[in-house]
Parts: structure tokens; sequence; C-alpha cells
């Protein structure tokens, strides 16, 4: 064994710092940051974060070896300060460690709540929500009034999630929208933010109580867990209308006392299911609605495309419907293209080596932390010709898609841990640009011309769009 020792390689490393390691490195956009890296150090680097060991893949070629051929070796999570507070100790999905009851639970989710069958119950939602965003656009294009699409995006999700998940309707009920959206907005914060005791598992907690981030955090989980004792009252009084929704379904699974793992599933592991839900299906398909409607006004040549294939192959409709969205193949393209661009999330959610293994001859050692830099492979000269130009036409007579079996383009990972969800996002994606595509055409306000549009992205991890997206609609009448 210590022979075998001898030989172990480590990935190449950039020089960093005592104690704080490489975290300085990582600035205010660490896919961008990790990727400028990943230039010189190649795709297999090892970093510090803190005092924590962690690898970065960033081609297409690493990250198959990691999703597939080593997935097993590398699908568990990382614990993480804020995840765990969220989760209720990590009994969600997203962040519960590789055991029985993440398989169990990951597999009644996918059945009962992830399902083609559940996503097309929720249709009714999605119309009556895209009634709402249309109607208050043409109201804007009436006016030839400026209409910020960043927020419109973000309300659209707001309200399909929540009408999904709780079956109520934010305006004037139980919560109002606007502090809705500052709790997700913070809860997503957290899951997000820098936490020292992340980096520095020995004695970080102290900067985080001193920061203040502690106490933020608690909260935050309070006024959420608040929140969903709410949503359970409403439910069990009986008089909540429409589709079944999660909590419905939850509270059933509940009632019948359905075992996972080791035990019967809580009102605790319903919270931290719809945790995810919410963070989930929130931000995912509102940042991609938005950089898609940004990329297309900066190509003028593929909007006129899009949309033409849209108004062409669907006759007179006052809404495009989700069997229409079958036969819009450049619509899918343009998305896809928007996706190997700007990823939700470019770094994915972080893994955690469970058995050594290696890659490209380096040994990643246990308790490895693993990141798949998604933005970098998106944006590698090697797979991608002139990658920086957005061109949907790649596409043709390709067969790379988003489902996790190209590693050319994974918005939604790959693997044991991919995301289960990729139906219900990416329909709500195709639903909602179809729609904004085939009833409006978009200029831009007034002084601004296609080069004023920027690409920057916020500061954190989800790679969404600094500035809004403020843009004028015009009626399309010719239907
Ligand atoms: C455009 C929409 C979406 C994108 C791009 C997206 C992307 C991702 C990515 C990259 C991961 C990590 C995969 C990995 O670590 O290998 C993930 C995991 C996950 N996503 Fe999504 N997602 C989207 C929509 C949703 C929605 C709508 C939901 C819930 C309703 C959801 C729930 C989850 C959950 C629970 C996980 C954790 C899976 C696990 O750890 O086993 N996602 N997603």
């Amino acid at each position: 064994a210590l022979k075998r020792r001898k030989h172990q390689r480590r990935p190449p490393s950039p020089p960093g710092f005592p104690i704080i390691g490489n975290l300085h490195q990582l600035g205010e956009l660490p896919h961008q940051s990790l990727w400028k890296l990943s230039k010189k150090y190649g795709p297999v680097m090892l970093l510090k974060f803190g005092s924590i060991p962690t690898v970065i893949v960033s081609s297409s070629e690493t990250a198959k070896q990691v999703l597939k051929i080593h997935d097993l070796h590398c699908c568990s999570r990382p614990s993480l300060a804020g995840p765990r507070a969220l989760s209720y100790n990590y009994l969600d999905i997203a962040f519960s460690p590789f055991n029985d009851y993440w398989k169990e639970l990951r597999k009644m989710c996918v059945q009962e709540l992830f399902s083609p069958k559940r996503v097309l119950s929720f249709q009714p939602i999605r119309e009556e929500e895209i009634k709402n965003l249309i109607d208050s656009v043409s109201e804007s294009a009436s006016q030839k009034a400026i209409v910020n699409l960043s927020e419109k995006f973000i309300a659209f999700t707001v309200r399909v999630t929540c009408k999904a998940s709780f079956g109520v309707n934010f305006q004037g009920t139980v919560l109002n929208s606007d502090r809705f959206e500052k709790l997700i907005h913070d809860a997503f914060l957290f899951l997000g933010s820098f936490s020292a005791s992340d980096y520095f598992p020995n004695g970080g907690w102290i900067i985080d109580w001193l920061t203040g981030l502690q106490g933020q955090r608690e909260r935050s989980v309070k006024d959420l867990d608040a929140f969903y004792e709410q949503m359970f009252d409403l439910h069990n009084q009986g008089n909540k209308q429409g589709v079944e929704d999660f909590v419905d379904l939850l509270l059933k699974l509940e009632k019948e006392e359905t075992v996972i793992g080791y035990g019967k599933l809580t009102r605790n592991h319903i919270k931290a299911i719809l945790m995810n839900v919410l963070i989930g299906g929130i931000g995912t398909a509102a940042i991609t609605l938005t950089w898609a409607m940004t990329e297309l006004m900066r190509n003028p040549r593929a909007m006129k495309k899009v949309q033409s294939e849209i108004r062409n192959q669907i006759g007179n409709k006052s809404m495009i419907t989700l069997d229409d969205i079958d036969q819009l193949h450049y619509l899918k393209m343009v998305i896809n293209e928007t996706w190997r661009l700007h990823p939700p999330a470019p770094l994915m959610i972080p893994r955690e080596v469970i058995s050594e293994f290696e890659i490209n001859d380096y040994t990643i050692p246990v308790k490895t932390r693993l990141y798949v830099n998604i933005w970098a492979i998106g944006r590698d000269p090697n797979t991608w010709k002139d990658p920086e130009e957005f061109l949907p036409e790649r596409f043709i007579n390709s067969n790379i898609d988003a489902k996790g079996q190209n590693f050319e383009l994974l918005p939604f990972g790959s693997g044991r841990r991919m995301c289960p969800a990729m139906y219900m996002g990416t329909t709500m994606v195709e639903f909602g640009l179809a729609n904004m595509l085939y009833q409006f055409d978009w200029k831009l306000p007034e002084g601004m011309v296609v080069e004023d549009i920027d690409l920057e992205e916020s500061p954190g991890l989800n790679a969404s769009k600094k500035n809004e997206l403020l843009l004028v609609p015009v009626k399309y009448l010719d239907h």
C-alpha cells in the first residue's frame, strides 16, 4: 500500500496562500475565475477552498469521466451550513448525502412529483399565468411602454411554482407576493452564500456568528417554516380548489404513513422537499427566459427566424400550447444555445468524493469536494466552434441535447445527481418563451442600440443577468 501511495499524482494547482488557500482567486463570478484558471492549469485542477481540497473539472471529456464512469465514487454532497439549515438537516433531495434515504426519497419524488403526468396536470396553471403575463405585456404595448422582462419572468415562474406547490395565488391571500419573493430570494442567497464554516470546519462558525450571517440564516429559516405551516393549515382546512398540488400530495403520503429510508415521512421532510421545489423551480426557469430574450435581441437574425417558425407553423391562436411546441425545432435550438452560454447553475451543485478514483492519471481522494464547471464546458473551443457566438444553427444535424447524455451540454447535470425535474423546467421555459415570441415583436427602448445590450452576470452562483432586461413590446396583430 505504501508503494502505491508513492505513485499517486495530484492534479495541477494554482499557488495559494496559507489558511485561505485559493479562496481569494474566486472573485465575484467563481465560474468565470475558475474557467480562466483552467486555461492555464488544465481540465482537472486541484484548489484549496480554505482547508477543503476541491477539484474543478472543466472539459466535456473529464466531465464524462466524473459524471458517468466514476459517478458512483463522487455522488455525495458536502455538508454546507446554508443548505443544512434550510433542508432540516439534509432531509431534502439536493443536499442530502448519498445514502439509502436519499435514494428512496429521490425515487418517490421522481414518481410522484416530477413525473410527466404530474407536469402535464399543472398545464392549466401555466396557461392561466401565461394569460396574465400576455395581458400585462399587451397593456404596456398599447401604451408603447417599457417592460422589465427580468421582473416579469420571475413573477411568472413564482406564480406558477406557488400554485403548483401550494395551490394558492399570492395576490391578497396568506402572503403577498413581494414578501414571498423576498423569502425565496434570501433562501437562495443563503444556499449560495460564502459561509466561513463551509471552508474552515474548525472554528469558521465564529466568523459566521460575528458577521451576522448565522443570525440572518436562522431568521430566514424561521420565516420559511412559518410559511410552510400556514400552507399546511390552509390545506387541512380543506377549502382549497383546483388541481392536486404538491402539498396535497405530500400530506397524503404523510397520512398513508409512507416510509422513506429509516422512518416515516414527517412534516420536516415535506418542508425540505418544498424548499427544493421553490429554489429549483423559480430561479432557473426565469434566468433562462431572460437570457434567451437577451441573446435573441442581440441577434436579430435568430429572433426573426424563431418568430417566423412559430408564426408560420402555428395558425391563428390566442396561445401556443404544449402540443404546438413539439414541432418548434428552431425554438428548441435557441433554448439549447441559451443553456450552452448561460447555464443557470454554472458549477452545478458541489459533489463530494466517497471513494478514491482516478481521472487522467490523477488520484482524487475521499472527501474531496468536486465541481463540474459546465459554464466553461459550454465555451470550450475544443468542443464548440466560435464559442462566444450565439448560433442556434450549430444544433442542426447534431445529436447533442441537454438531457445529460452529452457531456458537451449539461445544464441539468448528469448521472445519479442529475436534476430530477428536467421535464418540468424545460416545459416552463419552452412554453413561456414560445408565447412571448408569438404574441409580441420586441424593440429596444428609445435611444438604445443592439450593442448596448450587455451580457454581464450578477455576482454569485447562478449566473443570472445582472442588469434587468428592458424592452418595448409591440403586439403582433396578424392573428
Ligand atoms: C431550467 C430549469 C432547471 C435547471 C437548468 C436545473 C439544473 C439543475 C442542476 C445543474 C442540478 C445539479 C445536478 C448535479 O449535481 O449533477 C440540479 C439538481 C436538482 N434540481 Fe434542478 N434545474 C432546473 C429546474 C428544476 C426544477 C423545476 C426543480 C423542482 C421542481 C428542480 C429540482 C432539483 C433538485 C431536487 C435537484 C437535486 C437532485 C439531487 O441532488 O439528487 N430543478 N438541477
